[in-house]
């Protein structure tokens, strides 16, 4: 596999102040790699540095074997950006927001129309090309802004938070927008988001917390490093239930109404229900969850009004 962008030893002071300390990562072509991080965690700074928006403070940063502090500009050409606030102009219409941006990435003149057909076509709004931006909706504009940032033909799409404040049909809707990107088009796509569901369908995941990167792997490995499947049991005899998970040598916690048992073993945990299948009213197996890796790796929630 071939990493198209490689941070080493990066920090980021404000002032005094460490951002971001020391952080070493990679992410290979062709994949979608989610940034995560409670707020203030140092994932805009991280970004910001890699788009050339930010200087670094010390370390090295590459993108496509370009170096962000020192070929700024071949960098620029090889990325493409979607932030969160939308920099469209909204008293312009689709085609002309897209051939404005052409010109600003100096897209040959001959190139323009068939460039324009083409990210149109990809986000599904190649029959709205003349419609006023200010008169879309938000999920339109962030499909424009999708289409934007690809009509240079970067190898890089970095997004942030695509999909925040859209409703879940139009996340949707931009998920399969973004898969095509990177199966039809092997563009990398390097998001933050904080839909954990969003996370888990990324190849890879880096979380950083308090400006170093805590965890950075599948959503599959980290999954099963830091959660466990637990079973839900309702009982008639709670006694006797509590007894035989203390000889199986199961953890539990005693709950209103019913037990949440460690689920990992499962052959314990069957010899367990057989013995008592006469008394068991209820069980539910449930798998661990993409939050529960977040908060147990930095002990927050992903927002804390999530
Ligand atoms: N210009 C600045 N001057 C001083 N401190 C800053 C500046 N920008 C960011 N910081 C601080 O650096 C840290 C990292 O901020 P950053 O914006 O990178 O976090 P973040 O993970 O993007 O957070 P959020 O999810 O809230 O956007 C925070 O403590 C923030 O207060």
């Amino acid at each position: 596999m071939n990493p198209i962008i490689e941070v080493k030893n990066f920090t980021k002071k404000y002032g005094d102040f460490i951002a971001v300390n020391d952080i070493s990562f990679d992410v290979e072509e062709g994949t979608i790699f989610a940034f995560l991080g409670p707020n203030g965690a140092g994932k805009s700074t991280t970004i910001n540095t890699l788009c050339t928006i930010f200087e670094k403070t010390s370390g090295s940063l590459v993108i496509d074997g370009k170096d962000v502090t020192t070929q700024k500009s071949e960098v620029r050409s090889t990325i493409g950006v979607v932030f969160q606030d939308s920099t469209l102009d909204s008293k312009m219409t689709i085609d002309e927001n897209l051939k404005m941006h052409c010109v600003f990435y100096n897209v040959p003149k001959k190139e323009v129309e068939e460039r324009i057909q083409f990210v149109l076509n990809l986000v599904d709004l190649l029959g709205e090309r003349n419609k006023l931006v200010g008169a879309l909706s938000g999920g339109m504009k962030r499909r424009v802004e999708i289409a934007r940032g690809l009509i240079h033909f970067p190898k890089v799409l970095f997004l942030d938070e695509p999909t925040t404040g859209l409703d879940p049909q139009t996340r949707s809707h931009i998920w399969e927008y973004i898969m095509k990107l990177q199966k039809e088009r092997n563009i990398t796509i390097f998001l933050t988001t904080h839909y954990m569901e969003e996370a888990e369908i990324c190849n890879k995941i880096a979380i950083i917390d308090g400006g170093i990167i805590v965890a950075h792997d599948t959503p599959y490995a980290l999954k099963k490093e830091f959660t466990k499947d637990k079973a839900y049991i309702t009982t008639e005899k709670g006694p006797e239930l509590e007894q035989l998970l203390a000889q199986y040598e199961l953890q539990y916690v005693k709950k209103e109404g019913y037990y949440k048992v460690d689920a990992e073993k499962t052959d314990l945990l069957l010899q367990v229900l057989s013995l008592q299948k006469e008394d068991i009213t209820d069980i539910e197996i449930k798998k661990g969850t993409f939050n529960d890796v977040f908060l147990e790796i930095t002990g927050k929630k992903i927002r804390e009004d999530a």
